[in-house]
């Protein structure tokens, strides 16, 4: 039995739901004059980590929260916090520190009502299914439909924020590692 359809069809079922309007409302808070600390746990950190990259190839000062080379935030930054669940205890507990110190919050997470989207300056919602139930029902393991579609949001939001700053891929080909 073929599964790749079905996932594809959830991808889209999910993408459908995903309001622009809430990406363009994040985009004031993501800018070159700004540092952009970006949080997530498990896979959600590798759709954080992934941002993270493109953000530095489009010209951004940015850190992932975790790394040992990450400095300390302080007042005016930016704080990007990726939980599916919304309810992930660390990630929730630094965000209030990050909003406690100052920061502004912009939230990816599946759940609506959840701890970090209270938290969040503006709350980007992605649907997809999550390892608490949260979001559109899969057939797949996991939050594996929220990382999916979170990773294809975060791709839609970077296209976004190169074509605000007239970034092309050259400048950001320019940018990435010249040694690997
Ligand atoms: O790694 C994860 C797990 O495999 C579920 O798919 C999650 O990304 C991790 O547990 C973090 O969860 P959320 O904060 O709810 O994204």
């Amino acid at each position: 039995m073929t599964v790749i359809p079905q996932i594809m069809t959830e991808i889209n079922e999910v993408m459908k739901l995903v309001d622009e309007t809430q990406l363009e409302k994040a985009m004031p808070y993501l800018t070159k004059d700004k540092r952009i600390f970006v949080i997530g746990a498990g896979r959600s950190g590798f759709q954080a980590k992934g941002f993270a990259m493109r953000l530095m190839h489009i010209g951004y000062t940015d850190y992932v929260m975790g790394e040992t080379i990450t400095p300390s935030i302080q007042k005016g930054d930016t704080w990007v916090a990726i939980s599916g669940s919304g309810t992930t205890k660390g990630i929730v507990a630094d965000t209030e520190a990050a909003k406690k110190l100052g920061l502004n919050i912009v939230a990816f997470t599946s759940a609506p009502e959840s701890p970090l989207a209270q938290l969040a300056d503006q709350v980007v919602i992605v649907p997809g299914a999550t390892k608490t139930g949260a979001g559109v029902k899969s057939m797949q393991l996991l939050s594996t439909l929220f990382d999916q579609t979170v990773h294809i949001t975060l791709d839609a939001l970077t296209l976004m924020l190169s074509r605000r700053d007239h970034t092309s891929n050259e400048d950001a080909l320019h940018e990435h590692v010249n040694v690997e």
